[in-house]
Parts: C-alpha cells; structure tokens; sequence
C-alpha cells in the first residue's frame, strides 16, 4: 500500500469514532465525488491520530463521539478543489455551501491551495450525540460544516449561546490533546506540531 508507515487509520485505533468523509461523496460544496477519495476512512501521521483517540475517549465519558468529515486529503483533491474554484460559471452549490460570498473569494481563508489536512495533521470535525433510537447525530454548531460564510468563523457573534458553548466544548476537547482551531472555520483543528511541514501527500484514500 502507498500509506505512509507513520499514518494510522483512525477506525483501526477507536473503533467507535464515526466517520463521515464528506469527500467521498458527491454531498459537498464542490457537488461531485472529489479526486482521490474511494473509501471511507480517516486517515492522519500517528501522533494526530493517537490524539484523536484521546479526545474521543474523552468525548465519551461526556456522552458525546467525535463526528469526522475530512483527515488526510490527498493533493490531487486539492488540486479538483482548486479547478471547482477557477470555475466560475459553476455555482450550482453556492446556495447551500456559500450563500453570502462570491465564489472567487473562498480560496485561500475557507480553501487552502496547498492544505494542512495533505500533510497529515489536520482534521475536519463536530461533536455527535445519540437520539432516541441510539444513533449518533451532529450536535448544532450554529452553522453547517463547510458552510464558507462568516458565521463559520470561531468566535462568530450572530449564533446562539448554546451554539457557542458548543463549539467552545469542542474547541476546549481538542485543545486538550494539542489541536488548534482554524479561526475562519470552527471545524478544522491541526495537530500541534504538525510532523510534516513541506511534504504534500496524494495517496489515494480506498
Ligand atoms: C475546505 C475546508 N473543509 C477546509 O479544510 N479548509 C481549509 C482552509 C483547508 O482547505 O485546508
Ligand atoms: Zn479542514
């Protein structure tokens, strides 16, 4: 396999964490599945992974799981990223994914042209709670993931106080495992320090 002997598949390590590569399908603001992505696993370098394992048990004993949408991304992703983007006359998803923003503004704050999650040691993710059938739903961070929009920015002022204490009860749990928040997206904490700071990975996830 192309994996690199220093990444760990994060369900291999906590089986009980729930993943949901929003990538992987065609759910997502570019609208289609995204180059490089042909399973759905979490892939991060292993000190990002073992701590992830240590803010889910943590999130348990809350009665919360960690609920993951995007880890290692390979670069030819970015690369699809980066063409969606150039694309201006596509904005069949600009409704529900950038409502508020034009299309030639989100690379660089909200889409990184050369990305942490490719190194290894970034990670997309909420907090999840279990409904009354037992299933494991999202719990409301005032605004959706991916949502590029201000109200997405840590610290946004127009959400609720509930919203609020729900992103500071991730923030603090990541934290606590050495993760620090993206202050334009509440969603996307790197691992501190990041192992790799050069090296752009593109295995293909499957
Ligand atoms: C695209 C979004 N989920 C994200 O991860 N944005 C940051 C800036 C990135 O692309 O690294
Ligand atoms: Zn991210």
């Amino acid at each position: 396999s192309d994996v690199p002997a220093d990444f760990n598949d994060v369900s291999q390590l906590s089986a009980d964490i729930q993943v949901h590569m929003a990538y992987l399908g065609g759910n997502n603001f570019v609208g289609a599945p995204v180059d490089g992505y042909k399973a759905n696993k979490c892939y991060l370098q292993q000190n990002a992974a073992k701590a992830l394992v240590k803010v889910q048990q943590a999130a348990m004993a809350n009665g919360y799981s960690l609920w993951i949408w995007d880890c290692y991304r390979p670069q030819r992703a970015v690369d699809h990223f980066m063409r969606w983007a150039a694309d201006l006359a596509d904005t069949s998803t600009k409704a529900e994914f950038y409502p508020n923003l034009a299309k030639d503004t989100l690379v660089g704050g909200y889409i990184a042209e050369k990305s942490g999650h490719s190194r290894g040691s970034t990670v997309d993710l909420t907090l999840a709670r279990q409904n009354a059938s037992g299933q494991w739903q999202p719990i409301d961070m005032g605004s959706p993931f991916d949502l590029f929009d201000p109200i997405s920015n840590v610290g946004a002022a127009s959400i609720t106080k509930r919203q609020q204490e729900h992103r500071q009860l991730l923030e603090s749990l990541m934290l606590s495992a050495g993760f620090k928040v993206y202050n334009m997206e509440w969603w996307h904490f790197t691992h501190q320090p990041p192992v790799y700071t050069e090296q752009y990975f593109d295995f293909v996830i499957q």
